[in-house]
């Protein structure tokens, strides 16, 4: 299917792999709320432009062609490393490490300064990407994945940058639609609730009873 690519990775493959791109993407996090916040005079400004364009330079000199997409092992292990909420790969995802709890799935994480909206407080787009995904994983966990047809945010207050919980759980199957509920929150108290329905696509439904495997199983 478009955008999953199946590789026969070793399990030793796959933790080398994390262990040499995961501190990649934590420096460029580092890198990204740094030019943020700097205030050194200009021609260090101009010498930290100079050694990114050459670190980008590096890098590009082979690299994947358009999206990281989804890759999957045979055994239907999942990595969704160029994801832009939880990817291991993407500098630009907070990134949300998803667990679960009985029916609760859950992230804890720390907003830095680059996800500022209001003064002092998260952009309420980033906390509806963190919830859209922790929603999505919600219905995942339950074995009743799907995309995310509608998600609606209710903005009770401002969420301070610093550590908050975003979290979800299942309220109910229909057919082919996940209903899920999640909230945010921050020192015991929710800023921000949410409500989402999941769709198994049509094109997912038309592979019938035997999708390819890891299709629809959780991503790490
Ligand atoms: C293509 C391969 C995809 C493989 C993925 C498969 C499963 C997912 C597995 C894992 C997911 C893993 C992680 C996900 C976690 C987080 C990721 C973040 C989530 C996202 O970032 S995701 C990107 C944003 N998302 C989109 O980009 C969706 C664009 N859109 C579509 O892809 C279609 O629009 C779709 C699939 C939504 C529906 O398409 P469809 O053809 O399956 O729908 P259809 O007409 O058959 O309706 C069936 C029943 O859903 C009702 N219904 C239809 N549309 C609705 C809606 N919007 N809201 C509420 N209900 C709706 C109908 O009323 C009917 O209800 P009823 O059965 O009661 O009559």
């Amino acid at each position: 299917m478009f955008g999953h690519v199946m590789e026969d990775l070793t399990p030793e493959e796959i933790a080398a792999a994390s262990q040499l791109y995961a501190p990649l993407a934590d420096r460029v996090r580092e890198l990204v709320a740094a030019t943020v916040l700097t205030e050194v005079p200009a021609p260090d400004v101009a010498k930290a432009i100079q050694l990114i364009e050459e670190a980008t330079a590096l890098l590009g000199t082979k690299a994947v062609e358009g999206s990281f997409g989804v890759r999957w092992t045979p055994d239907g292990k999942r990595r969704t490393w160029g994801n832009a909420i939880v990817g291991l790969r993407n500098p630009i995802a907070p990134p949300l490490d998803i667990r679960q709890r009985g029916d609760l799935t859950y992230a804890d994480v720390v907003i830095g300064p680059q996800y500022e909206g209001p003064p002092t407080l998260v952009h309420g787009g980033i906390i509806a990407a963190m919830l859209d995904q922790v929603l999505g994983d919600a219905a995942v966990n339950a074995g009743v994945p799907g995309m995310t047809g509608t998600l609606r945010i209710r903005y009770n207050r401002g969420t301070p940058l610093g550590p908050i919980r975003v979290q979800s759980a299942v309220d109910r199957v229909e057919g082919v639609k996940t209903f899920v509920s999640g909230q945010v929150i921050v020192d015991d108290a929710v800023t921000v609730e949410a409500e989402g329905i999941f769709i198994l696509p049509k094109a997912v439904r038309d592979l019938g009873d035997n999708p390819p495997p890891g299709i629809l199983a959780p991503g790490d």
